[in-house]
Formats: C-alpha cells, sequence, structure tokens
C-alpha cells in the first residue's frame, strides 16, 4: 500500500464514461490535487444536461451527452473511466468494444463487474482496470482497491496508479479480494456516517444543540482515525485506554456488545461483499 507520493501530472485526455457521484469525487480529487488540467476532462452521461452543466460550472470540465461528441470522445480518449451503475454497465461495454483500439486502457470502479466479464462484454482482450475507490476520494482521502487484467503494460499499469495515488490510498490485490476491499473501504464511509447519524441523534436527545453534536461527532471520528494512524497503536489497544474498569465507557461498550456490535459489523461487510457478487453474476449473465 502506500499513500500520496509525488505527484505526476498527466498530459492525456481522461474520459468519465458516466458522470454521477463516483465520478465526482475523484475529478474533484484530481482537480484539487493539480494532477490532470480540468481541460482534459471529459465527462459523458447518459442523459442529464443539467448535470453536466454543473459539472463544467463546478470544475471547469468538458461535458458531452450528444451522440456524436460522445462517440468522438469514446473512440480517441487513451484512457475512459467506466462509471455508470452496474445495471447500466453491460449496454454501455457492449456498445463501447467496437469502438476501441487496443491500446485503450479502459478503468472501471462498478462494483462486481468482473474483468472476465468487462472484456467479454466489450468483445475483445482490452486492456481493463478493476478499481474499487471510495467518496473520500474527493478530498484526497480515498482508498482504492486495484486490480489489472493481463494484457495491462507497464505505462498503462502507472498511469492508473497516479490517478488513484492522487487521490488517496491505493491497494493493489488479487481481483478475488475485491468484493472483501468493498465491504471494507468502497461502502465502509456509509457504515461511520450511519454510526455518526446516530451520535448527533443521541447528542441532541440529550439536550445538546445540533450544531455542537454535530461538531463533537465529527472531531471525535477524525480524532480516533488520527490516533489509529499516527500512534501505530492498534484499535483495541487505544479503546482500552479509553475505557476505565467499571466506567462510563465500559457501561456503553456493554451496551453494544448486548447488540453484538462486533459481529453485526462483520456480517454488513460481507453482506456488502456478498451483494458485490450477486451484482457480479447478474452482469456475467449477460455474457450468454
Ligand atoms: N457512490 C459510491 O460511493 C461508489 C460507487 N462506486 C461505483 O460507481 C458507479 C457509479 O455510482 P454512482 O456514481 O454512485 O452512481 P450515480 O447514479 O451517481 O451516477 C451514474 C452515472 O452514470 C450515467 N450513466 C448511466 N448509464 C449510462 C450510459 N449508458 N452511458 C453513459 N453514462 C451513463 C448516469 O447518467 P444520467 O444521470 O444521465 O442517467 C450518471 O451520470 C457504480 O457502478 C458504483 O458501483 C464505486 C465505489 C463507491
Ligand atoms: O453501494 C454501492 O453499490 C456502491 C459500491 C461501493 C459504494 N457504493
Amino acid at each position: 500500500m502506500c499513500q500520496q507520493p509525488a505527484i505526476p501530472l498527466i498530459n492525456h485526455n481522461i474520459v468519465f464514461y458516466g458522470a454521477g457521484s463516483m465520478a465526482e469525487a475523484i475529478v474533484r480529487g484530481l482537480i484539487a490535487r493539480n494532477v490532470v488540467e480540468s481541460g482534459r476532462i471529459i465527462m459523458l452521461n447518459r442523459s442529464s444536461s443539467e448535470r453536466l452543466a454543473e459539472l463544467r460550472s463546478r470544475y471547469g470540465v468538458l461535458g458531452y451527452n450528444a451522440p456524436e461528441s460522445k462517440l468522438e470522445a469514446l473512440r480517441t480518449a487513451p484512457v475512459i473511466v467506466l462509471a455508470m451503475k452496474p445495471k447500466d454497465a453491460a449496454e454501455a461495454l457492449r456498445s463501447l468494444g467496437p469502438l476501441l483500439s487496443p491500446d485503450q486502457l479502459v478503468i472501471s470502479v462498478i462494483a462486481g463487474l468482473t474483468i472476465r466479464t468487462m472484456q467479454g462484454l466489450l468483445g475483445n482482450p482490452q486492456p481493463v482496470v478493476r478499481t474499487m475507490p471510495n467518496t473520500s476520494s474527493s478530498i484526497g482521502l480515498g482508498a482504492t482497491g486495484i486490480a489489472f487484467s493481463k494484457e495491462v503494460g507497464e505505462d498503462s499499469r502507472r498511469t492508473a496508479l497516479n490517478i488513484f495515488e492522487a487521490i488517496g490510498l491505493t491497494a493493489v490485490i488479487d481481483e478475488e479480494r475485491m468484493e472483501t476491499l468493498t465491504g471494507i473501504s468502497g461502502s465502509g464511509p456509509a457504515y461511520i456516517y450511519y454510526m455518526m447519524e446516530a451520535m448527533i441523534a443521541a447528542g441532541i436527545r440529550g439536550g445538546l444543540p445540533l450544531a455542537q453534536s454535530r461538531e463533537l461527532t465529527v472531531q471525535t471520528v477524525l480524532g480516533a482515525a488520527r490516533m489509529v494512524q499516527q500512534t501505530g497503536e492498534e484499535p483495541a489497544a487505544l479503546r482500552k485506554k479509553v475505557t476505565s474498569p467499571n466506567g462510563s465507557t465500559q457501561a456503553a461498550i456493554e451496551v453494544l456488545e448486548r447488540g453484538d456490535f462486533f459481529e453485526t459489523v462483520i456480517s454488513a461487510v460481507n453482506r456488502c461483499a456478498e451483494r458485490s457478487r450477486e451484482m457480479g453474476s447478474a452482469l456475467e449473465q449477460e455474457l450468454h
């Protein structure tokens, strides 16, 4: 794993095929860190002109949904990032395949979509990269799992790594581990937000003003993550330091234990991985 090395400037066009939350998070991160000039980023979607106008004005990127401009962008871009929902991916990949030349690199952020299915739907052994980023990429604190197809050459490998290293931590992994990684870091921000929602609500119910409850919760989550990162201590050891024998934290942890908190979180991660596999299987069916 590595975190934010020296930033190389990517000096070729990158097309984002799909212009939703995840595409925006990556683009925002890339632009904020000056990795790519905004004029080299082309965002395509299916139909929403308002969304493209918003992205153009927010980031100075190019955005098209007129069929001819989309085809031209897809035919010529050295790098295409697939960022539509899984349900829209099969149709998009089938029509994309015939447009591509063998040296164009296709990077997917789509949950569940395997390298084999991607290449099958494209109809050729295109160099493809399967990734699983998360939305924290938008502030340079993403965590992205990356797996390469065997057709990806050294330069393309470097290009893909440059993109994701610029917006956070990267982990190159065996493709078989991608679903587990999705359960931890791809979907993980949502679990932490859910915990924060509950903490904020508890503060309000206990009489704290919303703003204070929110601020205290945010600082607590931020501080806890930083403590693990900066001290190098294990979360369990740090938890012990907060938990006085028979004190208030112990009383709280006992309530979490009664709710089977630890195993519930593990079950949630496992179900997320399983759901990713289900979505991948549904896409694989499209090959037949
Ligand atoms: N959100 C997250 O936290 C994460 C998401 N992902 C993955 O990212 C992908 C996108 O998710 P997210 O950004 O949340 O989804 P959104 O719904 O926010 O965005 C989907 C985008 O895809 C576009 N689109 C749909 N069909 C086509 C098509 N045929 N051609 C071109 N564009 C198309 C939509 O355009 P229009 O609006 O015009 O229909 C829209 O811009 C998913 O596959 C998800 O698994 C991965 C990691 C984290
Ligand atoms: O919920 C989803 O399917 C996507 C994948 C990871 C995060 N969001």
